[in-house]
């Protein structure tokens, strides 16, 4: 550039500068609707200030969200915010703004002295979230002033009807306001109205009002925005008339009641006491209709006491060009004739304006969306290596369905609905009472204290059984399993099988063990009955009256077992909070006690688990929430019939799945609906599945499985949907915990089903009662007939099924499978490896020749966990019952029944309900408890084979 160009451009400079601050000589002052990081750092504000007269700065949600989310300045802050204390997304942005808004008033202050607090602020918006709730706006505004710490800070709440009184109370309190989304003269009367009757309120008390200041921000160009497209939509020359003139005629009218408030004598008394007035801010004054000029919403509305807040672009354009006059006060008549064309028209100004509001809401919830979900997205690039990460291969028809749900998930505020317990976002029923366990995942439920101090009681025991069902028992053992040190060691006993009850019995000695007995309800059958045979162990082994200081008690307030376990004298209880169903417990007393009894440093897991609960939060969008990802992915692909949720283990994670079958299964599993869970199947090739699944790798880093990794490669390029979830290190299971928890309450939402109830399971539990009931009174079973037997099997079913023998019976069972089917081994049997191995085959073989999913589960332990989604859910499932001779039995005291009974009358329940919920089934009974089963997986291998 040459020196004449530079001269040039300077003149130019200096000329430009007068505009501007030729408004502030017609008493309004200029403020900059725009902040940055980058744009401070390089001096941009502070040049404004003393080269243009900037007197002041607003921000929004929306330009903090262009500031944050699409620039890496302020990523260092960021990480170390992360580092320091990985909090919320909601705590870490507003670090990040609080850190801008510290900056620009602290280079605000000197106009801020120079004005006498008259002028010189830095305005910051409470959460959009909050528009329509005052208390929590109100608690938003004490504490970002409190927190910003500024004499020179204005905090904005949007002037809706829920914000005024949060507005008057904020002003009570000494905090400067800046009222934004002002688009009415109605609402801006209530809102003078409101800053009077507040400094009135502070008068009456004797405080001071002289340096409490604040703004009226009315919206302007968003009104003709909407108005000139119907305008334009009606095309009379009456109505072209005033396009571009209701949005200025409204500003001008809103001034003028300002004017008239200021004279009245209530102002007057106010004003001698020092009060500053609510000086009126434009807002929303760039132009968005080219056909206007780009100054026209400053230099039609320039007057006293008013601010007009642009962003860069106007100044700039106002800088080179605008022109001030007393535009504010003139042709007020004119002003008023607009309106009136206005509503003659049929133009609902009213209607307009309140729907400006809502808009302005949620374009701002919108923006924070958004904005948080940047920083949520930073912050989980921070973690990397604490967080466990997630990522999907999903078919293109399958990825659509997803991000509408993802989004419908957003525009509707789900993840702030489900921890404000919103129930709107399920059915609308009671799902609200059931959430307990939120807050248990910030680990709330929980006293640290008393674990650790059971943690060390426990270290002289060699062995801790637990005794419980489902949600009960399913989280202890996945702790014990895969971070359980094995001492003591954790033998979870969720059976009435007589062999696996004396498999326990066998490996543990009495006096060498602490028993733990959980039961959410204290009612249930089968702790109870575990419950009286190993107390009267105990007290055999360690003599009468000694068991009860062996024994702990988990359950929730008031249970029977709270009242049995202290009249046993039981060395502890732990009480449950009722507000987290069973399968949601892990994170209460009922999965942390047991961990703590073997050891398990419960504090240092908290630390990891609540990095996650963290990422769950109301605050993290669902696009950008780890738990929302998946359970998005599960809703939206179950509704689409893809509901066979396929877990892929890696050999440590491998525990996991029983916990999370009884999570899935009994939480979306009713009303026909649902997602089936398929756990321990092993991996097969792609020609082995149909379109009826989604896989979920589980991956630890460093476990070896190459052979899978290929298979999951093969399925990938098949386009079956892959969702793969990667942790560091074992101890970051926990995670896992809450990533499913939110992910299921999610996908139930997609479902459309409350995932907190269990329906079916009441029925198999009254069906088996019953049946015991009448052989307690008579001392055998209700008389039932096979179909058919041989020297190996009897088989029973509601309708006889025809075939000559095993193979041919089991083949007609199967015959009935098609696409989209699942095939369920209940296996009322020991669980051991054996057995695991025996069913596993069993399944490939069904698997492999059917291409359906198959499912397997121990009873009765799966009917505490699976059992409710085989009865309730999806029509789909064709079942085979195992039953067995037992080789021995176990008489359990003061019962009549043995476990042996107990455990076939509850497979006859369940096969009824079963039966009676349109399943299909057929039950087998093994004549030798030893050679039966290899003998069914040959009969099977035939069925399939034929
Ligand atoms: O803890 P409780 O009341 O003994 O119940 C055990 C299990 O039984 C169920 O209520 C139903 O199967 C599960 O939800 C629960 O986890």
């Amino acid at each position: 550039m040459s020196d004449d160009q530079l001269e040039a451009v300077r003149e130019q400079e200096a000329s430009t500068m007068n505009r501007l601050q030729k408004l502030e000589e017609a008493g309004q002052a200029v403020w900059l609707d725009f902040i940055d990081r980058e744009f401070m750092a390089a001096g941009g504000l502070k040049r404004l200030v003393e080269e243009d007269g900037l007197t002041g700065v607003t921000s929004n949600p929306s330009i903090f969200e262009k500031a944050i989310g699409h620039s890496s300045a302020y990523d260092a802050q960021l990480k170390a915010e992360v580092e320091a204390d990985p909090r919320t997304v909601e705590t870490i942005y507003e670090a990040l703004a609080i850190k801008d808004i510290q900056d620009a008033c602290d280079t605000l202050k000197p106009v801020y002295d120079k004005h006498e607090a008259k002028d010189g602020y830095v305005s910051i918006e409470v959460s959009p979230y909050l528009a329509m709730e005052t208390d929590t706006t109100l608690a938003a505004a004490k504490r970002l002033w409190a927190e910003v710490d500024r004499e020179n800070l204005m905090v904005k709440i949007p002037g809706t009807d829920p914000g005024v009184p949060a507005i008057h109370d904020a002003i009570e309190a000494g905090i400067n306001i800046n009222v934004t989304l002002l688009f009415s003269l109605d609402a801006y009367k209530k809102v003078l109205e409101a800053y009077i009757s507040a400094l009135e309120a502070r008068v009456a008390k004797g405080e001071a009002i002289d340096r409490i200041a604040s703004v009226a921000s009315f919206f302007v160009s968003r009104i003709d925005g909407v108005m000139d497209k119907k305008i334009d939509a009606l095309g009379t020359e009456e109505a072209k008339a005033i396009r571009g003139k209701i949005a200025i005629a409204n500003a001008k009218i809103a001034y003028q009641h300002y004017l008239e408030v200021s004279a009245s004598a209530r102002w007057q008394a106010l004003a001698e006491k020092g009060a500053q007035p609510q000086r009126l801010l434009w807002a929303s004054t760039g132009t968005k209709d080219k056909a206007y000029s780009d100054v026209l919403y400053v230099e039609t509305l320039i007057g006293r006491d008013t601010v007009n807040t642009m962003p860069p672009a106007t100044m700039d354009a106002f800088r080179d060009h605008g022109e001030t006059s007393n535009s504010l006060v003139s042709d007020v008549d004119g002003a008023e004739k607009v309106l009136a064309t206005a509503e003659k028209l049929g133009l609902d100004l009213d209607g307009v304006t309140a729907q400006l509001v809502k808009d302005g809401v949620k374009s701002f919830a919108d923006a924070a969306d958004s904005l948080y979900g940047a920083v949520a997205g930073k912050r989980g690039k921070f973690l990397a290596g604490k967080l466990d990460t997630i990522s999907a291969d999903l078919p293109a028809d399958l990825d659509a369905k997803v991000k509408d749900s993802i989004e419908k998930a957003r525009s509707e505020g789900w993840s702030r609905k489900l921890w404000a317990h919103d129930a709107s976002m399920w059915t609308g029923g009671d799902e609200g009472k059931w959430l307990g366990w939120l807050p248990a995942a910030e680990g709330k439920q929980v006293d640290i204290a008393a674990l650790q101090a059971l943690s060390v009681e426990a270290k002289k025991y060699k062995d801790v059984v637990l005794l419980g069902m489902g949600g009960s028992s399913l989280g202890p053992e996945v702790m014990g399993l895969i971070l359980g040190a094995g001492s003591p060691k954790l033998h979870a006993l969720d059976s009435t099988d007589p062999g696996q009850v004396a498999s326990v019995a066998d490996a543990t000695d009495p006096a060498n063990t602490l028993y733990i007995v959980a039961s959410k309800s204290g009612s249930t059958m089968e702790p109870e009955l575990l419950r009286a045979y190993f107390f009267a162990r105990c007290e055999q082994a360690v003599g009468e009256g000694k068991a009860g200081a062996r024994f702990v008690a988990i359950t929730d307030p008031g249970s029977k077992l709270e009242k049995v376990a202290k009249e046993h004298g039981y060395a502890h209880i732990f009480l449950g909070d009722p507000t987290i169903g069973g399968r949601y417990s892990v994170l209460s007393v009922f999965g942390m006690v047991p961990s703590a009894a073997i050891g398990i440093d419960v504090g240092a897991f908290f630390d990891v688990v609540t990095l996650m609960t963290n990422s769950c939060g109301p605050d993290a969008p669902p696009a950008a929430n780890p738990g929302f990802e998946l359970g998005a992915i599960m809703g939206a692909a179950a509704v689409a019939g893809r509901d066979k949720l396929t877990l892929v283990p890696s050999p440590t994670l491998k525990p996991f799945g029983s916990w999370l079958e009884q999570l899935i299964a009994e939480s979306t599993g009713k009303q026909g609906e649902g997602i089936v869970p398929v756990d321990l199947e092993p991996l097969g090739d792609p020609a082995d599945y149909g379109n009826d699944r989604v896989f979920v790798h589980l991956h630890l880093e460093g476990d070896a499985m190459s052979a899978d990794h290929a298979k999951l490669e093969a399925l990938k390029a098949t386009g079956q949907p892959i969702v793969t979830i990667v942790l560091n290190k074992k101890e970051d299971i926990g995670q896992e915990f809450v990533r499913w928890e939110v992910a299921t309450a999610v996908a139930g939402a997609i479902i459309g089903i409350d995932p907190f109830d269990q329906p079916d399971v009441e029925d198999a539990k009254i069906q088996t009662r019953q049946l015991i009931e009448a052989y307690e009174q008579s001392g055998s079973l209700k008389p039932e007939t096979p179909f058919f037997e041989d020297g190996d099997f009897a088989f029973y079913a509601p309708a006889k099924v025809d075939g000559g023998d095993a193979a041919a019976i089991l083949k007609a069972h199967l015959s009935t499978a098609k696409a989209g089917d699942y095939f369920g081994f209940l296996a009322y049997i020991e669980r051991n490896e054996t057995h695991e191995a025996t069913i596993e085959a069993m399944r490939v073989d069904v698997r492999d020749s059917k291409k359906i999913a198959t499912v397997a589960g121990f009873g009765p332990r799966f009917l505490h966990s699976t059992g409710q989604a085989y009865k309730g859910g999806p029509k789909e499932g064709i079942f085979l019952t195992i039953t067995r001779e037992p080789s021995q039995d176990i008489a359990i005291p003061g019962n009549r029944a043995s476990f042996g009974t107990v455990q076939l009358a509850q497979a006859r329940g369940d096969m009824e309900v079963l039966a009676s919920r349109g399943q299909r089934v057929l039950r087998v009974h093994l004549k030798d408890e030893k050679s039966g089963p290899e003998a069914l997986a040959r009969a099977l291998k035939a069925a399939t084979q034929a």
